[in-house]
């Protein structure tokens, strides 16, 4: 378990290289999309990602996971415990190894991360959301602070398009671009399980909004396909389409190398959102998914993105 010793440890921990390679496979079994992206990285900024996905990942199982109704707000306060020893520099774990060392690789800021787990803390005790300025605070929580954390790791450099005079000013870190594709991949994500939450009891589509459409909850939990759900759904997925938009504005003002792997993982989740559309919306019996080869094929257009836009 995740519960912090009160005892000296006597176990030795892994080594850096053998930690990274545990966040790597941790990566690449879980978030495919994601991992692809990270490949497009050099090597330092992608061993770093991989720690930072280690950590979200079982901050995120902490309540989501096959142990989470073992999850109590005590756990969560240890958890965030052991992310505080983190930043003073000692690893209560194997991956904590490489997320220490990424924190001192990198200037990561605390905050996002006890943000995130705050986001955690609203699944345990939340499942419904009154309107979109609550979810979205959700969002920001649980994703937006992926972004934060990510553009650390990734770095900013002047788009090319600056003038020679412009040169040597210090850039400004594109955050609320980073938050936006945060949030636009939260929402995607919640279109595309939302049958799912909805048998686990949970519904994060606002209740305001289920009201305007006239789409009740009963309807949700029967899977109900009909004019209100599509309406209900294109007004989302528009509304998820107008962040990834503002992200993209973002993308040019990151490092060079790191513009292909975020337009990729962008490009990528996006069409979760089009595969729902091909599905005529019915995401109780379809799972919208993006097939590898479709993958594939749009990391020549994201490289194309991050090289000319
Ligand atoms: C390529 C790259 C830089 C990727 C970042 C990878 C990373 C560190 C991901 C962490 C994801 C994670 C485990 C978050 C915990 C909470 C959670 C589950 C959020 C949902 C992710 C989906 O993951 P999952 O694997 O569960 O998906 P499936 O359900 O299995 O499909 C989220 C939807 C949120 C993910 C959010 C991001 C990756 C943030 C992206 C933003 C940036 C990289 C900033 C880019 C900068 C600019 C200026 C645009
Ligand atoms: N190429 C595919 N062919 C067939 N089924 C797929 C494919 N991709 C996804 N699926 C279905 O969707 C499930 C999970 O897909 P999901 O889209 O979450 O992929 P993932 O591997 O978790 O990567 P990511 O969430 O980062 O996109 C799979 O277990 C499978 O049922
Ligand atoms: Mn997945």
């Amino acid at each position: 378990m995740l519960q912090l010793s009160e005892f000296p440890r006597m176990t030795t921990l892994a080594s850096l290289e053998h930690a990274y390679e545990l966040c790597r496979q941790i990566t690449a079994k879980y978030a495919k999309t994601f991992y692809l992206g990270t490949l497009l990285m050099p090597e330092a900024k992608r061993r770093a990602i991989w720690a930072i996905y280690a950590w979200c990942r079982r901050t995120d199982e902490l309540v989501d996971g096959p142990a989470a109704r073992l999850t109590t707000a005590k756990t969560l306060d240890e958890w965030e415990a052991q992310l505080e020893s983190a930043f003073a520099g000692n690893p209560a774990d194997d991956l904590d190894v490489a997320l220490v060392d990424t924190i001192k690789q990198f200037p990561l800021d605390i905050q996002p991360f006890r943000d995130m787990i705050a986001g955690q803390r609203m699944d345990l005790y939340r499942s419904r959301y009154e309107t979109f300025e609550d979810l979205n605070l959700y969002c920001y929580r649980v994703a937006g602070t992926v972004g934060l954390m990510s553009t650390v790791v990734m770095g900013v450099q002047p788009p090319r398009s600056t003038t020679p005079w412009d040169c040597g000013q210090s850039q400004t870190t594109p955050t609320e671009e980073a938050v936006a594709l945060g949030i636009a991949n939260q929402l995607t994500n919640i279109l595309r399980d939302v049958g799912e939450d909805a048998r686990r009891g949970r519904i994060y589509l606002p209740q305001e909004e289920l009201a305007r459409f006239n789409y009740t909850e009963q309807d949700l939990m029967n899977g109900v396909v009909d004019n209100r759900w599509r309406e209900l759904m294109c007004f989302q997925i528009q509304r998820a389409r107008k962040f990834y938009a503002q992200a993209e504005k973002g993308i040019n003002v990151l490092s060079e190398d790191a513009r292909w792997p975020v337009w990729a993982a962008l490009m990528l989740y996006s069409k979760i959102l089009d595969a729902i559309e091909r599905n005529q919306y019915d995401v109780f019996r379809c799972r919208a998914y993006v097939p590898n080869v479709r993958k594939l094929l749009c990391l020549p257009t994201a490289l194309l993105r991050a090289k000319v836009l």
